[in-house]
């Protein structure tokens, strides 16, 4: 009947709709290669305004469209993996091979031990052979209330383990498991049961608890395990003996569960530490502890690894990853499974981004079928011989039949195994081998997981890549592990400052995505690595455009093209299309709209903040003037912070320059906003001429005004504690305001734009330093433009000097208008020969700075025509007649003010007021002026 039918472990299924992606990348990327072109046809000349700011924009668009390209590989080909476990059942259940498990934490307070035991408990419930299983918990700081807690959970285990498998619980994490309860329906078949275990679980946790708060465990538990007592030589976390306890072996018939099955063994592991030898962090934990010493007890062929945080979610996961390792075609070169990071504390539109739905829903899909995600650190299965630095070649192929000798284990008693393991774990075990050191083809056995890079996981996998092997992405319906999200802006952004560090020093590293790893993994895959590892380039072109192109929308000077130019169109079609796209893409994955926006906001304070601080650590790291660190991510919040979590208030907590930098940025275009704008009203008559000339900047700084609406209300409207602190507000509304005069030196608009206050609309009243210039669009051909303006008030409280300012004024094409030198008022008028941008340039020579009134209005000479043509003539010289009138009046005011100012200082309790009177005079105008506009407009019509 020819061969049997081949069953294979696992499918797997490619995403539909590719082509339609390819095409409309094109079409962006055609569009991007237009700006480009845009832009190095455009440079202004020398002497023109914005040469150096223009240059800046090409490197930043530069850059920012070949990062783009970077992101496509991950949506050419994503794949989606299908393991079929029963069919892993039938063929292989007697044979199913060990696995160790690791859980690591590394600080009692931010990681509470109660937590941890809440991974560790869902971990040992797996649905598997309890035998084949062990569970490794690596606690970094040697806390003597996380042995306790450990020794608490070991004993509650025998009662939680037998309860999971009759009842199927799912989570097996037991505070997971109560809180699904506590909100849906009560367990009735067994509720006894049920009662009784809950019972059991909460006299723990309160004893846990207890310890933790007194900070001691109870003198009187001491004596119930004889492992306390190796906390005798303790002198702190960082100093320390090796700490090795075997909490359950089944050489100890005393480790059974109350239905007197065996139990998974479990090993508590504290490695040594001193203060002189480094301790490579959660890569030294791995090496040292776990893989060396696992390897001395039970030595699993796979390992999975956890966070402390990370509980298992899914008890039939670790089966389901099996189905990649065993099967028997594609099984031999996968060298790791990797799950998704899901959070269970993420709130419905995800205000930091933590969900990471766009990375974990497609992106690693995309490079699974590349060739494997990354190693993430936590959620991982690999074989343990490829982590301890096995290569790949055609021929290997696991014998899952045959158990790795461990015939050490089989005489030695319990108490010889944890010595001998303890060896292993010693601090100087390394000294002058290749732990933590290779990456290369080097066969040695003993490499694990590399030292020296903020993200151990991530050069880790890619050494393992390097070496020949695949890897899987699993990302089940059901997640495989839940963990807790990150609550506050801060220490998200700290997180984040942490991956991209680590992600440049990988690139900048010997092993480096962009070419060590040429030829061993896909070009799609190096791309994929380059774009994830990169984020900190990021950081310096975000800034640049979060910044020149609102300072010179104040200052007037276009950098980007027209509404009516065709150049135009690109830029349109490239800002929209590709940020209709990153929405439909992110609804598509299950996100919300305030997601999205939420998300958006994100990833500019990731780029503006978390990656500038990366970049600056990285070049400190590299000249040797700081060190690594691990800043440990906090996983519980106060209870007022979480409450404000929850109801997506953004937590902006203590003053830290990363805050400062962030509101600055905020406050920075937020001034540069609201002066055009009032620069637009009070100049030229219509806000809306700006639309034409600057759209794209005014579109951006709107945009970028928008997206830090809760930085603003953290500033200024909050109240709570979360709200920004005052210090912060100080700093970085003075640096904002100080950026705004200062940076631009010469020419640049003031933020301090008073408005005129007197009895017009018209006119702006602001301080010169130096150089200040302004821009008048005049609409058509021929008509009259009128300027006036008065010094009002010099700096200088003392005597009254010699005030004059310099007029010039010039054309669209830069041809001079007028000229004016050392006045202290001037009221002229010109007609303009052709139509364009007029700019008035004023040239302040005395020390001080001075205070100007400036008016400027043009007539509509031809709109005058069209309406004495339409026999109304009148109502049209009647309304520039009431301009006019306005205008002088203007004039005569600002010069009575000035002479009123030079006779008597003003006291500001006196200034205060005029800036109210001026406000109040000012909407009257506003209101005066436009019904008697809305008068005529009527009038006409109605003629
Ligand atoms: O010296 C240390 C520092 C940390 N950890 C443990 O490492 C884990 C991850 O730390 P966490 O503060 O939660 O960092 P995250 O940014 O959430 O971790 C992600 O990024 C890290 C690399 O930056 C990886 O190590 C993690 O596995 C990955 O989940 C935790 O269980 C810690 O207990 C140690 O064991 N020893
Ligand atoms: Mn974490």
């Amino acid at each position: 009947m020819g061969e049997e039918e081949y069953y294979p472990l696992f499918e797997t299924k490619r995403a539909k709709g590719r082509v339609i992606y390819i095409i409309f990348s094109l079409s962006l990327f055609v569009g991007i290669c237009f700006i480009w072109v845009y832009r190095v046809s455009h440079i202004p000349r020398e002497g023109e305004d914005g040469k150096w700011a223009w240059i800046g924009l090409l490197c930043a668009e530069l850059w920012f469209g070949l990062y783009w390209l970077l992101r496509h590989p991950f949506r050419w080909n994503p794949v989606f993996r299908k393991p079929f476990r029963h069919t892993l059942s039938q063929r292989y259940e007697k044979i199913l091979p060990r696995v160790d498990i690791f859980v690591c934490t590394a600080d009692p307070v931010i990681e509470p031990p109660m937590m941890v035991m809440n991974t560790v408990l869902s971990v040992m419930a797996y649905d598997y052979p309890r035998e084949k299983m062990s569970v490794y918990l690596s606690d970094d700081a040697g806390s003597d209330i996380t042995f306790y807690a450990i020794f608490e959970a070991s004993i509650f285990a025998t009662h939680w383990l037998p309860f999971c498998k009759k009842f199927k619980v799912e989570p097996t994490s037991p505070a997971a498991y109560f809180k699904t309860i506590a909100s849906s329906t009560y367990p009735n078949n067994h509720v006894k049961e049920f009662v009784a275990i809950q019972k059991l679980y909460q006299d723990m946790e309160s004893r846990i608890e207890n310890a933790a708060k007194v900070g001691q465990v109870p003198k009187e538990v001491h004596s119930k395990h004889k492992g306390f007592s190796q906390w005798d030589s303790y002198s702190s976390r960082r100093d320390h003996d090796t700490i090795l306890q075997i909490l359950l072996h089944d050489k100890d018939s005393s480790a059974k569960d109350v239905d007197g099955h065996v139990m998974p063994t479990l090993v508590y592991l504290a490695r040594e530490k001193r203060p002189q030898v480094a301790h490579n962090f959660k890569a030294g934990a791995m090496n040292s502890l776990v893989i060396r010493v696992s390897s001395m007890i039970s030595n699993g062929e796979i390992i999975l690894n956890v966070d402390c945080d990370m509980y298992s979610n899914n008890s039939q996961s670790l089966r389901d990853a099996l189905c990649f390792f065993m099967d028997e075609v594609k099984g031999h070169e996968i060298a790791f499974v990797q799950t998704p990071q899901c959070f269970e504390n993420v709130t419905k539109n995800d205000l930091y981004g933590a969900g990471m739905r766009v990375n974990y829903e497609l992106e690693f899909h995309g490079m699974d079928g590349l060739g494997g995600p990354m190693y993430i650190g936590t959620g991982c299965f690999h074989r343990r011989e490829i982590l301890c630095g096995r290569k790949f070649n055609d021929q290997y192929k696991n014998d899952w039949n045959g158990y790795k000798n461990i015939d050490h284990m089989k005489e030695a008693n319990l108490h010889e195994l944890e010595e001998k393991s303890k060896a292993l774990a010693s601090c100087t075990y390394e000294e002058n081998t290749l732990w933590g050191k290779e990456v290369t083809f080097s066969l040695s056995p003993y490499m694990g997981l590399q030292y020296g890079c903020s993200v151990e996981d991530v050069i880790t996998g890619l050494s393992i890549k390097c070496r020949g092997w695949k890897s899987v992405y699993y990302n089940p319906q059901r997640s495989a592990f839940l963990g807790v999200a990150l609550t506050t802006l801060p220490e998200t952004l700290i997180q984040h400052k942490r991956w991209s560090e680590g992600g440049f020093q990988i690139v900048l590293s010997k092993y480096s995505p962009a070419w060590y790893a040429c030829g061993f993994i896909s070009p799609g895959l190096q791309m994929a690595y380059c774009y994830y590892n990169l984020w900190v380039l990021l950081s310096w072109p975000t800034l640049y455009y979060c910044i020149i192109p609102s300072l010179y929308l104040l200052k007037g000077i276009p950098l980007f093209p027209q509404i009516s130019s065709p150049w135009f169109i690109p830029f349109a079609y490239v800002t929209l299309g590709d940020s209709s796209y990153d929405l439909l893409e992110f609804l598509w994955l299950g996100g919300t709209l305030k997601g999205w926006w939420n998300n958006t906001r994100m990833w500019l304070y990731k780029r503006t903040t978390s990656y500038l601080f990366a970049f600056v650590d990285n070049i400190l790291k590299f000249l040797g003037f700081s060190e690594s660190a691990f800043v440990i991510s906090a996983k519980v919040a106060e209870e007022n912070v979480f409450q404000r979590y929850e109801k997506e208030v953004m937590e902006f907590g203590n003053s830290s320059p990363m805050l400062t930098l962030l509101a600055t940025l905020a406050l920075l275009n937020l001034f540069c906003l609201l002066g055009m704008l009032l620069k637009q009203v009070f100049i030229s008559e219509g806000g809306l001429r700006i639309c034409e000339t600057m759209t794209l900047q005014v579109l951006l700084s709107g945009v970028l005004v928008l997206i830090n609406v809760p930085v603003y209300q953290g500033l200024y409207l909050r109240k709570d504690k979360g709200r920004l602190p005052i210090s912060v507000a100080v700093k970085s509304t003075a640096l904002a305001l100080m950026i705004e005069m200062k940076l631009g030196l010469s020419n640049f608009a003031t933020a301090v734009v008073i408005f005129s206050s007197l009895n017009t609309v018209l006119g702006i009243r602001f301080v010169i330093d130096r150089y200040e210039c302004f821009s008048h669009n005049v609409q058509y051909e021929g008509d009259r433009v009128h300027a006036s303006f008065v010094v009002i008030k010099v700096d200088t409280s003392w005597q009254y000097t010699h005030d004059g300012v310099d007029l010039s004024v010039k054309g669209p094409s830069g041809e001079p208008i007028r000229d004016f030198h050392d006045r202290t008022s001037e009221i002229f008028e010109f007609v303009a020969r052709s139509n364009g941008p007029y700019r008035f340039c004023f040239t302040n020579k005395s020390p001080y700075h001075e205070t100007i009134d400036f008016d400027v209005h043009s007539n509509h000479v031809q709109f005058t025509d069209q309406h004495a043509k339409d026999g109304e003539p009148y109502i049209v010289k009647l309304e520039q007649a009431l301009f006019n009138i306005q205008y002088e009046q203007h004039w005569l005011e600002a010069q009575t003010e000035r002479q009123a100012i030079v006779s008597n200082a003003m006291s500001s309790r006196a200034f205060h007021k005029a800036l109210l009177e001026s406000a109040a005079l000012m909407g009257a105008s506003a209101i005066q002026v436009y019904l008697l506009r809305r008068l005529f407009e009527r009038k006409m019509l109605a003629v």
